[in-house]
Formats: C-alpha cells, sequence, structure tokens
C-alpha cells in the first residue's frame, strides 16, 4: 500500500524540523464551508476554513505550525516567486514533459503537453531569463533519430511567438556555445534527454553536467515527477534556487489540494480495467471521499466477490477478499460506495458483438460485462448532482468500442455539466482524459491532469520525487 499522506508529511517535518502536519482528518473538517483562496506567494493554492486555520494544498510538500498570530505555512517555492530582478539575464533550466504523441511521419497528433508548458517559459523570457528548455520523448535506447526533438520546434516556436533554437545533444561542447550566445527571453531546446542512459539512472555526474549549463531550475514536468532522474532530480543538488513551474503548481493545487481538502460533499469515480491497478488510489480516496461510483472492469469482482455471477466478465479471483474489504472499509468510513445496478453485456469482446442490457445480477454463462447500464448512470448522475467536487479516474466501460462507451461518456457529460454550474472537476489522468477530449467537454473541466503514472502516484498519496526536493517557500503567517 502506497504511504499515507500523514506518513509522507511526517517524514518532512522530520526532515525540517517543521510543527505540525497540514493535512486534515475528515472528521474534523467535514461539518465545516471550505473555502478556497489563493495563496500564489506560498506557491501552491491554500484552503481556508471558517476556523482559519490553514491547509496548504501539498500535503507531500508542506508544514503548519500554530503561532500565536495565526497558522504559519511553508509549501514549495514557485516560479511565480521569482521577480524580474531574480530573472534577468540568468540561465534557467526549464525542465518540462514535452512527451507527445508523433505519428509515422512525425507529426504532433497532441500538443497538450506542449501548450501546458507554455505559461512557465513565457514567465521567464518575458522578465528576461534565458530558458534552458529540457524534456524526453518516448524511450529511447541511447541515441534513436525518431525520438529527435527536431519536430517540436516549429510548434513551440509558434506557441511562444519567437525562434526556438534547438541543440543536437544535451550536454556538452556545442551545448555550451549555444548557451552563451543565448540572448536575453531566448529559448534553446536541448535534445531528448534521455538519449543519455545517465538520464533514467540519474547519475551525479551527468546531472552536474546539465546543471552546469544553467544558474537555477524550474521543474514544470508534472508527467515525469514521479522519476526520479537527473534531469527532475538529480540537477537540484547542483542547482539553487530549485522551483515549481505553474503546471507542477496546478497539478498539485487540484490533485492533491482540492482532494485533500475538498469543497463536500466530495465524489471519486474510480474506472478502469482491473481494481489491482487501482487498489492505491481506492484505499486513499476512501479516507478523503463522501461518495465513491465505481465502473469499469474492476466492478465484476466486486460482484463475484458478493456472490453474484459475472459470466466471462473480467474478473481477478486473488482480489475477491480486497474487494470484501474495500467494500467494508467504506462502509467503516461511512462513505456511500455505489456499484453499478445494471450492465451492458457482449457475447464477445469486440465492437460488433451483440450486446444487451442486464441487472448486475443477472450476467448469463458466455456474455461479458463491458459497460454500465442506464439505470446506473441515472443513479450515478443523481449522486454526482449532490456533489461540490468530483475526480475522475478510468472509464466505465471499454469505451473504444462505440457500443460499449455509453457510460463513460454520460460521465463525461455528467461532469461538463457540473463543471458549468461551478462544481470543481477533476480528471485525474489516464483514458478518462482520452473520454473526456473524445466528448469535447475537455475545455469545461477544472482540471485535466497531464500526466497518467504522476497523476495516479498522487492519488495513491505517494511522494513524487521531481516535487519533494524542491525548495521550500517562504514561511508565511496567514
Ligand atoms: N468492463 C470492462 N472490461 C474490460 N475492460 C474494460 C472494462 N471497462 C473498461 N475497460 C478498459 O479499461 C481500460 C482502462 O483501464 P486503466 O488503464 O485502468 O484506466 P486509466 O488509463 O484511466 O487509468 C480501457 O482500455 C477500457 O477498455
Ligand atoms: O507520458 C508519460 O507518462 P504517462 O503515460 O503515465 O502520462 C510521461 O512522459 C512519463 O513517461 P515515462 O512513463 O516513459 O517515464
Amino acid at each position: 500500500m502506497a504511504s499515507t499522506a500523514a506518513t509522507a508529511a511526517l517524514s518532512i517535518i522530520k526532515s525540517t524540523g517543521g510543527a505540525a502536519v497540514t493535512r486534515s482528518s475528515r472528521a474534523s473538517f467535514l461539518p465545516i464551508p471550505s473555502t478556497a483562496v489563493s495563496a500564489r506567494r506560498l506557491g501552491f493554492s491554500a484552503f481556508v476554513d471558517s476556523r482559519f486555520s490553514v491547509h496548504v494544498a501539498s500535503k507531500v510538500q508542506s508544514v503548519r505550525g500554530k503561532g500565536t498570530r495565526g497558522v504559519i505555512t511553508m509549501a514549495k517555492k514557485s516560479v511565480g516567486d521569482l521577480t524580474s530582478a531574480d530573472l534577468k539575464g540568468k540561465k534557467v533550466f526549464v525542465r518540462a514533459d514535452l512527451n507527445v504523441p508523433l505519428d509515422d511521419n512525425q507529426n504532433i497528433t497532441d500538443d497538450t503537453r506542449i501548450r501546458a508548458a507554455i505559461p512557465t517559459i513565457k514567465f521567464l523570457i518575458e522578465n528576461g531569463a534565458k530558458v534552458i528548455l529540457s524534456t524526453h520523448l518516448g524511450r529511447p535506447k541511447g541515441v534513436t533519430p525518431k525520438f529527435s526533438l527536431a519536430p517540436l520546434v516549429p510548434r513551440l516556436s509558434e506557441l511562444l511567438g519567437i525562434e526556438v533554437v534547438k541543440a543536437d545533444d544535451c550536454i556538452g561542447p556545442q551545448v555550451e556555445s549555444l548557451v552563451a550566445s543565448l540572448p536575453e527571453g531566448g529559448v534553446l531546446l536541448l535534445e531528448n534527454v534521455r538519449f543519455y542512459k545517465e538520464e533514467e539512472k540519474n547519475e551525479p555526474e551527468f546531472a552536474k553536467k546539465l546543471a552546469s549549463l544553467a544558474d537555477l531550475y524550474v521543474n514544470d514536468a508534472f508527467g515525469t515527477a514521479h522519476r526520479a532522474h537527473a534531469s527532475t532530480e538529480g540537477v537540484t543538488k547542483f542547482l539553487k534556487p530549485s522551483v515549481a513551474g505553474f503546471l507542477l503548481q496546478k497539478e498539485l493545487d487540484y490533485l492533491v489540494g482540492a482532494v485533500s481538502n475538498p469543497k463536500r460533499p466530495f465524489a471519486a469515480i474510480v474506472g478502469g480495467s482491473k481494481v489491482s491497478s487501482k487498489i492505491g488510489v481506492i484505499e486513499s480516496l476512501l479516507e478523503k471521499c463522501d461518495i465513491l461510483l465505481l465502473g469499469g472492469g474492476m466492478i465484476f469482482t466486486f460482484y463475484k466477490a458478493q456472490g453474484l455471477s459475472v459470466g466471462s466478465s473480467l474478473v481477478e479471483e486473488d482480489k475477491l477478499e480486497l474487494a470484501t474489504s474495500l467494500l467494508a472499509k467504506a462502509k467503516a468510513r461511512g462513505v456511500s460506495l455505489l456499484l453499478p445496478t445494471d450492465v451492458v453485456i457482449a457475447d464477445k469482446f469486440a465492437p460488433d458483438a451483440n450486446s444487451k442490457i442486464v441487472p448486475a445480477s443477472a450476467i448469463p454463462d458466455g456474455w461479458m460485462g463491458l459497460d454500465i447500464g442506464p439505470d446506473s448512470v441515472k443513479t450515478f448522475n443523481e449522486a454526482l448532482d449532490t456533489t461540490q467536487t468530483v475526480i475522475w479516474n478510468g472509464p466505465m466501460g471499454v469505451f473504444e468500442f462505440e457500443k460499449f462507451a455509453q457510460g463513460t461518456e454520460a460521465v463525461a457529460n455528467k461532469l461538463a455539466e457540473l463543471s458549468k454550474k461551478g462544481v470543481t472537476t477533476i480528471i485525474g489522468g489516464g483514458d478518462s482524459v482520452a473520454a473526456v477530449e473524445k466528448v469535447g467537454v475537455a475545455g469545461v473541466m477544472s482540471h485535466i491532469s497531464t500526466g497518467g503514472g504522476a497523476s495516479l502516484e498522487l492519488l495513491e498519496g505517494k511522494v513524487l520525487p521531481g516535487v519533494v526536493v524542491l525548495d521550500e517557500a517562504t514561511p508565511v503567517t496567514v
């Protein structure tokens, strides 16, 4: 099981000698209406409740202590804390996650991650910094032309409104001379940092070489923040200050802040194929949410654990006891856990399968459940209508097949409707992002994560190595 938030925060306290943990127990804050306030100076949003105690968004990066004047808070330092005086003429190493999909002709098929990285880069160039931009692309083993960053240059230049220069390497003499000739407000894109095996091995000598190019470090690579690599973790040992970029900060605001101290009622929707890959997320969310809606392939393990017949649906036989214990845990915590009451079943796993809708308790032999049914959608919608915060991770069915996409699309549409009414809606990465994009409602959600694995780890309550090493913000008394 993932380390709990409290454990994570406590380990920070031990290492910093700080005071008390920011994370509040659900019991102590359930009856109190919380108002989100922006505390940009802290580097993350903070949430202030009616008793005026502060819960800094990031449970893993912050501590608090109650003094006579109020609550002292500490969080990660943000690029927004840096001024022109800090940045003008300075060489800034920016680690972004520009790991975008390319087609066979090397065209970018989804530029979301490039667009998400722009605010930090723009802020830096507008303040006269010299930006040394680094990212990985794919998982190359050594120098591999198809993983070169050359295809990214035109789009980056277009979005930034300047000509981005690209180096053929990420360390070495050519890079050093390009850095030396970089003007204030200029951007130099280093070649794929994973062309060196030392990157993923987080070798200190390699990190030192990367760091030697710059004066300070900004990590905005949320999608890679769960990797302890040279450019995400190692460099921070050689570059001060090391601060969070705007994207990283926003991801933490939502995936940690809004989830740890949500506007209530707070619902979590968890789907996807297997319960085994979502155990950590479910257990962690069960500690925080008021309502838990389950969908996707994992529900059949829960049904079977309750003695129902599931036909040939996906079942993890070795997780039946776990499913039972999760149901018991939800009950003990007073979380309203809803399993679908009806399902769309198929006679084979194929887009053209015969299908029908049956109650969850009536799946015939030889048929498999591939989506949640309309009654379940209705019940889920009614539950969601009561909420103020919703987080969603994992599709409700095999949404890649049109016949079995309705449950997932219904959830996407419901969240869009709620978002328009002011409910905080968070899409926690992975296939749920693909689903909201397919339905065309991505633009209205409060937050869509740019990291699949990283968001999953955050939701499990894990500490991200690329975040924990960043500098602390100056403590602030509120
Ligand atoms: N009832 C089901 N049976 C089999 N696979 C399913 C079912 N429902 C959803 N899936 C599959 O789950 C996959 C996504 O699972 P997962 O990787 O755990 O989610 P995410 O990427 O959102 O974290 C999708 O490819 C989807 O087709
Ligand atoms: O695409 C990424 O992760 P994701 O597929 O989990 O969102 C990141 O760029 C991290 O890549 P990696 O999983 O090769 O370390």
